[in-house]
């Protein structure tokens, strides 16, 4: 009882050019032909997609369906294991779990002083209106500020070549992302293989920002290895990913060597890459969806000048909590910028899987989530399912107490963070920093699309990426 094949005219090519053609469409038009899951055969091999119903399941069973199947895709893995020692994913989630999103309230001052320094330096004063192009790019350099402050130290922070970097980084391993996989019609491994060539060569991608990260990070470690030598248990650990790991029983260290700084960097940076790229994305989106909704301006600013007033201008996280509007708004968001197709591929490790509607896959399928589907079912948002409206995320009960549904919540309506044991575990600590940054540029600047209007999102395949268009900054005074 396996999902439906979808029919297809030419043998080889299959489905490949309908799906890449307007991957939305074609997708759609499978589900509501076919029901869900169905299968096409895309790049020479059979895949299972799967729709609003049935998506969170493969999410669910993490034991059963392996996420690792993303690398084929995207192997960033090799790219770091060229540097460490050792790489332990479970480690990596438990480590940004408990020591960046569990941590969030020791690092929200330092975040905002972060923001504050980062939107006088990129967008100044703008008493008169300024357009700002290629909005993304400033936005990563934005978000790279506090990352760095958090998973390397403040001093890290304000060197210039390494906010620098971190975005490079980002944008050179998005490129790899976006390659065509033409050469998966003769084999899928092939594709992965072409990707991972220049590594066999001794070229890696990303040596030239290990070459940056050392040369500012070795005197900073050096100097605190040599406190801890000097002051023993007397030691106050750094309350920054770099001070954790130098204190971790598996990368304890006397000797700051190129080997040692090299395993910091592949850890270290993975959660870099991992933080920069999609926060920033979120970010760009979010202020685009902002930009184009004059409706909306009124009440979220007058929530973010509450706010500011009560805390005096220094926000703590209770403070982030209470911005309720930005909140819903930027879950919308979250909802509207949806992939078409999720990053996260899927490949059932049993002999087979049932989903609860019935049908049966066999080991070893890719299974991909059609995530536009979740994000926009009338199941789950009704008939207003094409609207942006943040209020949504608001219930208010028969006993007239009011809820809303936080932006980190993790659940079968909204796969923005994934699902299930994988669920990203910088979610809370990648919110708070989105909000933040949203709170103080609305606060500051009255903020516009240059086009008056929504503009267009920029598909690439099953990517969705923010307009090209230009936004307008005005100073409030
Ligand atoms: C808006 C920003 C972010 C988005 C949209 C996002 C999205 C995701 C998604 C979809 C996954 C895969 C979940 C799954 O397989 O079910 C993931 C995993 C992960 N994310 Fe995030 N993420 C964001 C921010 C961050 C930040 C700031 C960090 C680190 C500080 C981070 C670290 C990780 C890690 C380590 C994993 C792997 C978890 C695992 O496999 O167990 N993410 N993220």
């Amino acid at each position: 009882n396996e999902p439906p094949l979808v029919p297809y005219r030419y043998p080889i090519i299959g489905h490949t050019y309908d799906f890449y053609r307007n991957s939305a469409n074609f997708l759609q038009n499978c589900k509501e032909k076919y029901g869900e899951p169905f299968s096409l055969y895309i790049l020479g091999s059979v895949r299972t997609y799967t729709g609003d119903e049935t998506s969170y399941e493969v999410f669910r069973n993490s034991d059963i369906f392996d996420n690792s199947a993303t690398l084929k895709v995207f192997p960033i893995v090799e790219i770091f294991d060229q540097f460490r020692q050792f790489n332990s994913p479970e480690f990596r989630t438990r480590v940004v779990h408990e020591q960046i999103s569990g941590k969030v309230n020791i690092y929200t001052s330092r975040m905002q002083k972060e923001f504050l320094s980062g939107i006088e330096k990129y967008f100044g004063d703008c008493k008169e209106p300024k357009v700002f192009r290629n909005i993304r790019n400033t936005l990563g350099l934005m978000v790279a500020k506090p990352v760095a402050n958090v998973i390397l130290c403040e001093e890290a922070a304000q060197f210039e070549d390494i906010i620098t970097s971190f975005v490079m980084l980002e944008r050179e391993l998005t490129y790899m992302r976006l390659v065509p996989p033409i050469l998966s019609f003769i084999s899928p491994s092939l594709h992965t293989k072409l990707l991972k060539l220049p590594l066999k060569f001794g070229w890696n991608p990303i040596s030239q920002h290990r070459d940056i990260f050392v040369k500012r990070c070795k005197p900073i470690v050096e100097e605190r290895l040599r406190q801890r030598k000097e002051l023993g248990e007397k030691y106050i650990p750094k309350e920054d990913l770099l001070d954790f790991y130098l204190n971790d029983p598996n990368f304890k260290t006397d000797v700051a060597d190129d080997k040692y700084m090299n395993d910091l960097f592949g850890q270290l940076y993975e959660i870099v890459f991992a933080s920069v790229s999609t926060t920033s994305r979120s970010l760009s989106f979010a202020l685009f969806d902002y930009a184009g909704r004059p409706e909306l301006w009124d009440e979220i600013y007058k929530e973010q000048l509450k706010i500011h007033n009560e805390s005096n201008g220094i926000l703590t996280t209770d403070d982030i909590q209470k911005m309720v509007k930005l909140d819903c708004f930027l879950k919308e968001s979250f909802r509207y910028s949806s992939d078409i197709v999720h990053l996260i591929v899927h490949t059932m490790t049993k002999d087979s899987y049932t989903f609860s509607n019935g049908t049966t896959i066999p080991k070893g399928r890719d299974v991909y989530i059609f995530a536009k589907d979740t994000a926009f079912s009338s199941k789950f948002y009704g008939d207003t399912v094409h609207d942006f409206q943040p209020k949504r995320h608001i219930t208010s009960n028969s006993n007239g107490e009011v809820v809303h549904s936080p932006a980190t919540k993790v659940d079968r309506s909204l796969l923005t963070f994934g699902g299930g044991k994988h669920a990203c575990p910088g979610r809370v600590f990648a919110v708070n920093e989105i909000k933040m940054c949203l709170h103080k540029l609305i606060l500051r600047y009255h903020i516009r699309t240059e086009s008056g209007k929504v503009d267009p999102t920029i598909m690439k395949a099953t990517v969705v990426l923010p307009p090209a268009s230009g936004l307008v900054l005005k100073n409030r005074n």
